[in-house]
């Protein structure tokens, strides 16, 4: 047989070198040291498999290249840099190492804080290179009593908290995706509003980079903080917006920041580093020596595995083999995903349970909308997290129940799909079909009928069905800058309607606010997909 050729991208620990060097079925190709341009060019389209860290974009020239690429390893946690519905198209399994570097980004993140409260490099530069000792110019602040809100409950969120209370913090979790159980058993808070988040001395983000995250602390959050707060961000470049940032640390609103993490890396020459009230660190989240060897070997025996297509762990995508699917099915699939994404959306709580009904011969493919649906659900509170591969085992892991069920098509259409989505504070029902086997359109949404293309920014206003009122909502729009591009009304039996409005651009919470303070109003929420 062949010898497969395994392509290391970044710098690994020897321990994996040593694995893939060893095995007498690989090629090892260490290109860790080479330039980016002539990996792409030259040493990728060389590859069967190959090994990734931040430090290389999975974009559109890598996948150019990626000729023979079967499967690529990402070394660590975070894929936004890896192009995952591209690698699909082609073929390639995306896989990551999701926990290997878990304690090291948490004791990063602590350490970030201590370094902020104690302006400790700046002391530590004082000494050391100026040979100055004035201790009377380094009086810091203590973390016991502070109060300390931690965005993001995952992995490492979880375990920033739990060291924190070491330090005597009073500890206050933000993550709408969470049974609130995880903080509270913790002895830790636990929070739905992100306002109670914003009223912390310190403020630390552990979220994935997601359209939803992308500058979730910008100028007007940082406007609401305390004066003299600090903010650590070890997760990812862009989640706090970087102008924001800058400006908050130079007007002192923002005392001190602890970043390891930049919008663009390397980057030697942000203008963050010119500020006096940071610390900052090359994203070295995930570099210690016991992380290291533990990635190395783990993605080593991944990449060797899938080389030899044995096994494929951790795999982020599932490449759809589309001439598989009978032609019909394939829109079914992106509808039910797209109804899942939504309704996750609209309730925004902690799911408890995702039930998919079928109606007609589309429910000869009823556990594949269970997957699809259960993607889309998850998508918002774990971006590429979630996938075909591993959905059915992330939501047990979450306790989320998953039925599905088969019903006689006594419907009028030839299929019909439903998602009934059930959380820790509400139900919603989204019923969808597909006319001409392209055309998707969601038909109900719990007791209204409807007829609604699911896409873009989405209104959903639900009100008593009175006069004036869709003037109103109207009004409300226009007078924000939103464009309508479609309204669609839906009726129940209780005197209520559903409106749902399509908007060109970014709802905004002032929107939201002006409609729920209509009289007529019974709820509004938005969703985009
Ligand atoms: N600096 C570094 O070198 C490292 C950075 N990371 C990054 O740290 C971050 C967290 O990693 P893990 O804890 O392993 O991930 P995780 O998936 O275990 O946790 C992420 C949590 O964020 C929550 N979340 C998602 N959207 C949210 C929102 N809008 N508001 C509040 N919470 C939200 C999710 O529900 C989940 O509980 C990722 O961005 C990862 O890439 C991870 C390792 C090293
Ligand atoms: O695992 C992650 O998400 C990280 O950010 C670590 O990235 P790295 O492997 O150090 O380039």
């Amino acid at each position: 047989m062949s010898k497969k050729t395994i392509v290391v991208c970044d710098h690994i620990h020897q321990s994996g070198l040593d694995i893939l060097a060893n095995d007498s079925e690989i090629e090892l190709i260490n290109a860790a040291d080479e330039p980016k341009d002539k990996l792409i060019a030259e040493i990728i389209p060389l590859a069967d498999v190959a090994i990734t860290r931040s430090s290389t974009d999975v974009d559109a020239a890598f996948l150019e290249s990626a000729k023979k690429i079967t499967a690529i390893v990402r070394a660590g946690v975070g894929v936004d840099n890896v192009d995952i519905p591209g690698s699909s198209k082609q073929g390639i399994v995306v896989m990551n190492v999701p926990t290997a570097n878990t304690i090291a980004a948490v004791e990063l993140t602590l350490a970030h804080m201590l370094s902020c409260v104690r302006q400790f490099p700046y002391a530590h530069n004082n000494l050391k290179l100026d040979r100055v000792w004035r201790r009377q110019d380094w009086y810091g602040t203590e973390l016991k009593d502070k109060k300390l809100g931690i965005i993001g409950f995952g992995n490492i969120g979880s375990r920033v908290g739990k060291r924190a209370k070491a330090f005597e913090m009073d500890v206050l979790a933000y993550d709408p995706y969470i049974d609130p159980s995880k903080a509270t058993d913790l002895d830790i808070g636990y929070t739905k509003n992100f306002e109670d988040i914003l009223a912390c001395d310190i403020i630390t983000i552990h979220t994935p980079k997601t359209e939803e995250t992308i500058g979730m602390i910008s100028k007007d959050e940082i406007a609401k903080m305390k004066d003299g707060v600090i903010l650590i961000n070890c997760a990812r470049g862009g989640l706090y917006n970087e102008e924001a940032l800058l400006e908050g640390l130079k007007s002192g609103k923002i005392a001190m920041a602890g970043i390891d993490v930049f919008n663009k890396e390397p980057a030697t020459d942000h203008p963050l580093l010119d500020l006096d009230n940071v610390t900052v660190t090359p994203h070295l989240g995930a570099n210690t020596k016991e992380s290291q060897r533990n990635i190395a070997i783990q993605a080593a025996e991944n990449a060797i595995a899938a080389a030899k297509g044995i096994a494929y762990p951790n795999a982020l995508n599932l490449p759809i083999k589309e001439n598989e699917l009978p032609d019909f099915v394939r829109p079914y699939l992106e509808l039910i995903q797209k109804m899942g994404h939504l309704s996750s959306q609209v309730t925004k709580s902690a799911v408890k349970s995702i039930k998919v009904t079928a109606k007609g011969p589309v429910s000869d493919y009823l556990a594949s909308m269970q997957t699809f649906a259960t993607v889309g659900v998850l998508t918002e509170s774990l971006a590429d997290q979630v996938n075909y591969v591993n959905a059915e085992f992330v939501a047990k892991e979450r306790g989320i129940e998953l039925a599905n069920e088969v019903l006689p098509n006594t419907s009028g259409f030839t299929n019909k799909v439903k998602i009934k989505l059930t959380t820790a504070d509400s139900t919603i029902m989204i019923a969808g079909t597909v006319f001409d086997d392209t055309v998707q359109r969601i038909i109900e949404i719990d007791d209204y009928i409807l007829d609604v293309e699911p896409k873009g920014t989405m209104i959903f206003f639900r009100n008593t069905d009175t006069p004036g009122v869709i003037g109103d909502v109207g009004r409300i729009l226009a007078e924000n800058g939103l464009n309508i591009s479609d309204f669609r009304l839906g009726r129940d039996k209780k005197q209520q309607a559903l409106a749902v409005v399509r908007v060109d651009g970014q709802v905004s919470k002032d929107v939201l606010d002006a409609l729920s303070a209509l009289e007529a109003c019974i709820s509004v929420s938005h969703a985009t997909l």
